[in-house]
């Protein structure tokens, strides 16, 4: 048992290891490419490059929805059982505006360590939290003030997923259950109540609100 739970863990490690070398290898590509429309690439000269990308970092335990989350706003339709994130998970979103560059974080326990390494590399913080799974609240809850604590500006929008779900906790009792409350008047904060619908085309209708919400954030005052 102990021997493989070394293995696991240095399995783990590796797939960390290498998800920071994909991110890297990542950003060094999106730096230089934009998805058009029209399924083609073209170049953004350098001077712009700082204004139109934004980075969004999206945690939370694992199986909360953050991959769905993600499926949903590149609106290819969120489909059931995409299965854990082992490592990283990028998705990036052209809009008008700019270019905003998700970064998922699996969230099963051996990878929440490298969480707090990313958090001074991006613009803004999404915390997914699966409203319905009410035993592990509080410790969705204890992970979420580790990193406001290891970061006290960085903006926050908290979704609480699976609002379809009979025993989801709605939006003011996730507020308590989260002590949002102690989220100082420092930073800007959120919280939205999501539901992911599996297999529909369209993005879902609380994903384009955080949309919206994500675009105001990262676009000057
Ligand atoms: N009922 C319901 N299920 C959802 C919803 N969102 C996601 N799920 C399901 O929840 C499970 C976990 O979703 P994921 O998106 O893989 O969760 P995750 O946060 O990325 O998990 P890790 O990658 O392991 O950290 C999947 O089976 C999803 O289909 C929702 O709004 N309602
Ligand atoms: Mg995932």
């Amino acid at each position: 048992m102990v021997l493989l739970r070394r293995i696991s863990i240095a399995l783990t490690a590796a797939v960390a290891a290498l998800g920071s070398a994909l991110f890297i290898a990542w950003n060094y590509f999106y730096r230089r490419r934009v998805w058009s429309p029209e399924m083609d690439y073209y170049r953004i000269p350098e001077e712009e490059q700082e204004h139109q990308e934004r980075q969004v970092l999206v945690l939370g335990l694992d199986g909360a929805g953050k991959s769905s989350v993600l499926q949903g706003l590149s609106g290819e339709g969120v489909k059931r059982g995409c299965g854990p994130t082992r490592g990283f998970n990028f998705m990036s979103l052209n809009t008008p505006a700019c270019q905003l560059d998700f970064l998922e974080i699996g969230g099963c326990e051996n990878l929440r360590s490298y969480w707090v390494e990313y958090l001074r590399r991006v613009h803004i913080l999404v915390y997914v939290v699966d409203s319905a799974d009410r035993d592990r609240l509080p410790l969705a809850k204890e992970e979420l003030h580790r990193l406001l604590r290891a970061n006290s500006q960085l903006p926050l929008v908290v979704l609480g997923n699976k609002q379809d779900q009979p025993e989801a906790l709605g939006v003011s009792q996730l507020h308590d259950a989260l002590a949002l409350d102690a989220v100082g008047d420092e930073r800007r904060s959120f919280l939205l109540a999501v539901q992911l619908a599996a297999d529909g085309p369209d993005t879902p209708g609380s994903l384009q609100a955080l949309r919206e919400l994500l675009l105001q954030l990262v676009s000057p005052l």
